[in-house]
């Protein structure tokens, strides 16, 4: 049932992004990277700013929201670094897909919007990008995750 992305892709995926985010003295360019995502996250789709009321996402420069923040890249990290490890994979996205499934209004259609920016932000953050190996990868990913979730923030039943 899960089809995450062959090896070869894994790799290029890992390096391309850990000479980004594994870089020394990368915090302010991850921080940035990040909030900029959430920035086009809420443009795209204002309603889902209530989702981020417990973290503050009225003052989206408080420690909570920050926190939150970083929180989200290292999510995004974690997954991208387990791409290697199948076992890991799978248990780091199950792992992703309870944390939101306990969200109430969390959907399918928010992570898709999610998708469309990462592969728009990416491509500008990274010194090099695959499309076709991040493809490969974070689609599966993305799909593992958003299992469970309804489609629509509309369609819950409550
Ligand atoms: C790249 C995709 C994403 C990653 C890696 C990710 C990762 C995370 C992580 C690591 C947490 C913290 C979990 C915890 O401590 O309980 C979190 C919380 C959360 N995420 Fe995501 N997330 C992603 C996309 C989304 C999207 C698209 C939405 C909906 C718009 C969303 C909604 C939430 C909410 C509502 C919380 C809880 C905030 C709180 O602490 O009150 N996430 N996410």
């Amino acid at each position: 049932e899960y089809h995450f992305c062959v090896k070869c892709d894994a790799e290029v995926v890992k390096a391309q992004w850990n000479v980004f985010y594994a870089a020394p003295n990368s915090g302010a360019s991850k921080y940035m990277l990040a909030s900029h995502i959430f920035h086009r996250l809420f443009i795209e789709n204002p309603d889902a700013k209530k989702l981020f009321t417990r973290v503050n996402v009225h003052d989206q420069s408080s420690p909570e929201f920050q926190a939150h923040v970083v929180r989200v890249i290292n999510g995004l990290d974690l997954c991208i670094n387990s791409l290697t490890s199948r076992p890991l994979l799978e248990s780091v996205t199950d792992h992703m897909a309870t944390q939101h499934f306990v969200r109430q209004g969390v959907s399918q259609a928010h992570f898709d919007v999610m998708e469309k920016i990462l592969f728009e932000l990416l491509p500008q953050a990274l010194d090099e990008f695959n499309y076709d190996a991040w493809t490969s990868c974070l689609v599966p990913v993305k799909k593992a995750i958003v299992r469970g979730l309804p489609a629509t923030a509309e369609s819950y039943q409550w």
